[in-house]
């Protein structure tokens, strides 16, 4: 049996009394794509960003194969004084040296931007990677932290809604490209059609566990309508 790419064990958290995850594990193997589903605040970016942390921990220690991880908030995290091209290059500043992610910073290079500019374009976002990040819309915001996922080129994608602010068309399109740039992925994801629509596997949140973990071939819809009572 290979390694799973994805391996998380007993993640918990608490904010005072209140238990939120209790020892969550999952293994996720190549070519998964999960869907991290359930009611709002049961649990899913409190898992998403444990998920993060133990991963990333795991590198920074030297374990050995440990995937890249790009992470995805809710909040985006997006500087936004700060133009579209320096908010996407962020996604690779561990990869180039000190003097070239200055040199980007003050004067971006032409190769880097024509490789933003091509990621903007499968976004329907052409043409402003000087524009502000302040001056655009929610789901233009969105459209430009979901480019610096992109843009960093890892094995794992950790997102937490990446498409709540886009329409129909918008979020099949992102979803669409996020599952098949990445290896494996988890996606939280409030829209259950489209979890199922994207998604190799479905695992809901219930209760401070995983209540549901199935292939989502096999689900429909109303499957999932145990989670949100
Ligand atoms: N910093 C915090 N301090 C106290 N409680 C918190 C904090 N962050 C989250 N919580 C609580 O933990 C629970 C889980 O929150 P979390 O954001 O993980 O849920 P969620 O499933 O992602 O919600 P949503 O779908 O609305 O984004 C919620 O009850 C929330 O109120």
């Amino acid at each position: 049996m290979s390694t799973p790419l994805v391996v998380l064990d007993d993640l918990s958290a608490k904010y005072g009394m209140h238990v939120v995850l209790q020892a969550v594990s999952l293994r996720i193997e190549r070519g998964e794509h999960v869907a991290l589903v359930g009611k709002s605040g049961v649990g899913k970016s409190t898992l998403l960003k444990l998920a993060f942390s133990a991963l990333t921990r795991s590198v920074t220690a030297g374990a050995d194969p440990m995937p890249s991880i790009a992470f995805l908030p809710q909040e985006l995290g997006l500087v936004t004084q700060l133009p579209v091209f320096h908010n996407v290059y962020m996604a690779r500043l561990a990869r180039y040296g000190r003097l070239q992610n200055l040199r980007n910073f003050v004067w971006p290079q032409a190769a880097r931007a024509a490789e933003m500019e091509s990621i903007l374009g499968q976004l329907d976002m052409p043409s402003s990677l000087r524009t502000a990040v302040a001056s655009l819309s929610g789901g233009q915001k969105q459209r430009v932290a979901v480019a610096r996922a992109l843009y960093q080129e890892a094995e794992v994608l950790l997102a937490d809604e990446p498409c709540s602010a886009l329409d129909g068309p918008q979020a099949d399109n992102v979803l669409q490209l996020l599952t098949s740039s990445f290896t494996a992925s988890i996606v939280a994801l409030h829209d259950v059609d489209l979890a199922l629509k994207h998604a190799t596997r479905v695992i809901g949140l219930r209760d401070g566990r995983l209540a549901l973990d199935e292939p989502s071939a096999t689900l429909r819809a109303a499957d999932l309508g145990f989670l949100y009572e």
